[in-house]
């Protein structure tokens, strides 16, 4: 049986299957001191669809992104207002514990733990109480497997991480997020690293994933973007600070835009 880790009000293990979750993010406005990142911005990103947020580089995709499992807490003197809810609830009700295993996030550059490719996966799930030999053995071949890893390293499981490839590093930090199988996965420009074919294996496997994880995605990739999204958030930065200018499916923000930004944009006229 597939199991989902929950922490109870008592500490306490819970095992229930994972499931996709909405995420609602209502007049969002960041600020870093007295940098206005964020203003007012608000988007939608619906269980079993890839949404991606692009944009030109400094207009806010990563603070956003980040806003939603509340990571922006650790940068100082940065605000958030507005409201962020996973399927109707305020985040700012969920614990961390809770919030970070059910938010998986990779970053741009595969940073895996120093340990071996196995320690990696089984680190998040010690650390959130799963001890048992044979559960950590079984997820760790399962979430191997569900990256399409398991066959390449299956025979290496005890060797160091960072003999992986850039493109296998990336796909072990996309099985460790979802050791403790999430409901929703945060990507940050997570292939601008790779070459184009460890770049179509991660696509193919995030398109394998948004059936039961809400994803979304940073990129800087429109073609990418054009390849796997399902919603588009165009992002863009105003006198006001950064903001989102149109939102949806891939045909009305590619072909029939209704912001001239987004326009101007997604043709490679402006940004
Ligand atoms: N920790 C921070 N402290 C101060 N300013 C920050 C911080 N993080 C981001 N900013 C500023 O907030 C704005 C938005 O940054 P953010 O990284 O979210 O944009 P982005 O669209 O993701 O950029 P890129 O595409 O280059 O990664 C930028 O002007 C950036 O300089």
């Amino acid at each position: 049986m597939g199991f989902l880790y929950r922490v109870t009000k008592h500490d306490e293990p819970l095992y229930c299957q994972a499931q996709a979750a909405r995420v609602d993010i209502n007049q969002l406005s960041i600020k870093y001191k007295n940098k206005q990142a964020i203003n007012n911005a608000s988007l939608v990103a619906q269980p079993g669809q890839i949404t991606a947020l692009i944009g030109p580089s400094g207009c806010g995709k990563s603070s956003i992104l980040s806003s939603i499992n509340r990571i922006h807490q650790l940068v100082p003197d940065c605000c958030v207002e507005g409201e962020i809810k996973l399927d109707g609830v305020n985040i700012n009700e969920i614990p961390d514990r809770l919030l970070r295993q059910r938010i998986g996030m990779v970053f741009q550059q595969p940073n895996p733990f120093p340990l071996s490719v196995e320690e990696n996966i089984r680190f998040p799930l010690r650390q959130y109480g799963i001890s048992n030999k044979q559960a950590l053995k079984e997820r760790v071949e399962k979430v191997l497997r569900e990256v399409n890893l398991w066959e390449e390293v299956k025979q290496d499981l005890k060797a160091s991480a960072f003999l992986l490839s850039g493109g296998q590093q990336q796909r072990l930090c996309i099985a460790r997020s979802l050791a403790l199988e999430p409901d929703i996965l945060l990507l940050d420009e997570p292939c601008s690293a790779l070459d184009p074919i460890s770049t179509a294996k991660i696509e193919s496997l995030l398109l394998g994933l948004k059936d039961k994880i809400t994803i979304i995605i940073v990129t800087h990739n429109l073609a990418q973007a054009k390849r796997i999204a399902d919603q588009i958030s165009v992002c863009w930065v105003n006198d006001k600070g950064g903001c989102i200018v149109e939102s949806g499916g891939i045909d009305k923000i590619f072909n029939h835009p209704t912001h001239p930004t987004t326009h101007f944009f997604c043709n490679g006229l402006q940004g």
